[in-house]
């Protein structure tokens, strides 16, 4: 049992050895409470009739505190039984040792190792093996294995906050389908979170939204809630929409959404993917120049040695560009209009 007023995350950031890993116990409600490892916690409703399973995870880059503030507080509401889950649900605070010293990663993005590898050279590797271990365990025992995204109950939110500020502030990243369709429901789900800013990826990447979209068929989204801040430093009146979405989500057996017409979306595709190949890379542009910058057709935006990167399109607007980035990573995308 976990009991107040130490929270699952707390103990999991400052006292991961005083958490009985593989422990399940049940509330009394009938909620079957895992607790898989540090960070990583499970609960499974006693009668689930049609249910989601719904994954959602925080604190993949450990500086980006207002979603690991959001999902601390929903799984503390659980285990008090101030809520209750209608779904099976899993939270996974990602980097915890980031966390403890506020920054993006300690040794490598975490938010790049969800791949085939199974390297655990660091301890970013070695959590990527845990999160993708606990993660297929979750999945595996799904009462119904769905066989493709369009007829999936599975959910995946990996909530993020972005380095610099956005025109558009809270935006989702839609992992690349492979050809499947664009999943209406989740869009309105999106725009009731106040998330109207949907970026359209167009190819495989080793980020944690694509993998379980991937080898899950969740309907996965990497979702940026606004900029970067310090914990306790969090403007909580700017997250009313999406706690009070995904409390639903977890809690209502069904949910009320407004209709995908009533919904103010913008929908970009992303036109380029640059990567830092050398030392050299250079953005060309001010540090303080928000996501959704549009600029004219042909303007220099990047240099790396000789390369030079330039937009394609009118209008084409960058997106969470950073040049101090490894070797091989993406420093930039860039984004145009579009319609789903
Ligand atoms: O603001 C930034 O530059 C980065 C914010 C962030 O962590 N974004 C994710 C996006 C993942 C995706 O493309 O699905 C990341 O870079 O890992
Ligand atoms: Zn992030």
């Amino acid at each position: 049992m976990l009991t107040n007023p130490i929270s699952f995350l707390e103990r999991s950031r400052f006292s991961p050895e005083s958490l009985q890993t593989n422990n399940k116990f049940q509330l009394n409600n009938g909620t079957t409470v895992e607790i898989c490892c540090p960070g990583i916690i499970t609960f499974e409703p006693a009668f689930m009739g049609v249910a989601k399973t719904i994954l959602l995870s925080s604190g993949v880059h450990g500086n980006e505190t207002a979603p690991i503030e959001i999902c601390d507080k929903l799984v503390e509401d659980l285990l008090s039984e101030k809520k209750q889950s209608n779904h099976r649900v899993m939270f996974i605070f990602g980097n915890l040792p980031a966390m403890n010293i506020g920054e993006r990663f300690i040794e490598e993005n975490l938010n790049r190792l969800f791949n085939d590898s199974l390297s655990t050279d660091n301890q970013e590797q070695i959590r990527a093996q845990e999160i993708k271990r606990e993660v297929k365990r979750f999945f595996n025992t799904d009462s119904v294995v769905p066989s493709s995204h369009a007829v999936s109950k599975r959910i995946h939110y990996d909530l993020h906050t972005a380095i610099r500020e956005s025109k558009n502030e809270k935006f989702a990243v839609y992992p690349y389908l492979h050809g499947h369709e664009y999943n209406k429901q989740q869009l309105q789900f999106l725009s009731a979170c106040a998330v109207n800013t949907i970026l359209l990826s167009q190819s495989p990447t080793s980020t944690f939204s694509y993998y379980t979209s991937l080898n899950y068929c969740t309907h996965g989204f990497t979702v940026e809630l606004g900029k970067v801040k310090p914990f306790g430093e969090n403007n909580m009146q700017s997250f009313t929409h999406v706690i009070d979405m995904l409390t639903q989500l977890i809690t209502q057996k069904e949910l009320v959404l407004p209709a995908l017409k009533e919904c103010q979306m913008d929908i970009y595709d992303v036109k380029q993917v640059i990567d830092k190949r050398s030392a050299d890379f250079a953005l060309h542009f001010a540090d303080n120049i928000p996501n959704f910058t549009g600029f004219k057709k042909g303007t220099l935006l990047a240099t790396d040695g000789d390369i030079e990167y330039r937009t394609l399109e009118e209008g084409e607007a960058i997106v969470f560009p950073n040049s101090n980035v490894a070797l091989g990573q993406r420093a930039l995308l860039t984004v145009v209009p579009c319609d789903i």
